[in-house]
C-alpha cells in the first residue's frame, strides 16, 4: 500500500520475497520503589515494519514533538503498525521512524508481542523518491550489515544511528 502511494509498486514483489521476520515476546514487571517506571528506554526500531500487540496493558508511548509524548491507548485487541529506521531510509526520509518507549503505570506484569520485518540484502532507495525537492538523504544499504553496525557500537538507540550508517 505504501509502495503504491509513492508510485513505486513495481518494487513491491521483490521486497516481499526477501523479507525475514522476528517474533519477540516482551515481559515487563512493575518497577520496584527505587526504580524508574521506564519499561523500555527511548529508541527507534531498526527494522522495516513492526507489528505490535500490547495485549491487555497499555504503556507504549510515542514521541510526536521534542518534548511531547502520546500514549498509545488503543483497545487490547488492536495491532499497532510502526514504520521504522529501515523504512525511513528507504523512503528517503519521507517516512518518520517514531521514537518510542514503554512506561509502566500499574502494579501488574505487562506483556507485549512484536513482529519485526527485515529485508534480506540491499535496500535501494527508489530513484522515484529522489528529485530536486527531495535530494538523496540515504545511500543504499545492506539491512543486516546495518544491524551488525548497530550491535557493535550502539552510540544511539534512536534514528541517529541509521543516519550515521548510511545517511548522506
Ligand atoms: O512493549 C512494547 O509495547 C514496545 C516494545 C518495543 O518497543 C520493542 O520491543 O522494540
Ligand atoms: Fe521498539
Amino acid at each position: 500500500m505504501v509502495f503504491e502511494s509513492y508510485g513505486v509498486a513495481k518494487h513491491d514483489a521483490s521486497f516481499n520475497e526477501s523479507m525475514a521476520y522476528l517474533l519477540k515476546l516482551n515481559k515487563y514487571r512493575p518497577p520496584k520503589s527505587n526504580e524508574t517506571n521506564l519499561g523500555i528506554r527511548i529508541h527507534t526500531d531498526k527494522n522495516f515494519v513492526t507489528i505490535l500487540s500490547q495485549c491487555q496493558i497499555n504503556g507504549l508511548e510515542v514521541q510526536i514533538k521534542d518534548d511531547e509524548w502520546i500514549s498509545v491507548d488503543f483497545s487490547p485487541s488492536s495491532l499497532i503498525i510502526m514504520a521504522n529506521d529501515a523504512f525511513m531510509a528507504w523512503s528517503n526520509g519521507r517516512i518518520v521512524s517514531p521514537r518510542h518507549r514503554v512506561v509502566m503505570n500499574g502494579q501488574e506484569d505487562r506483556y507485549s508481542i512484536t513482529s519485526f520485518s527485515f529485508k534480506k540484502g540491499i535496500i535501494e532507495i527508489p530513484e522515484e523518491l529522489v528529485d530536486e525537492e527531495h535530494p538523496q538523504k540515504f545511500k543504499s544499504f545492506d539491512h543486516f550489515k546495518f544491524l551488525e553496525f548497530y550491535a557493535k557500537d550502539p552510540q544511539y538507540l534512536d534514528e541517529r544511528i541509521i543516519k550515521s550508517f548510511c545517511g548522506i
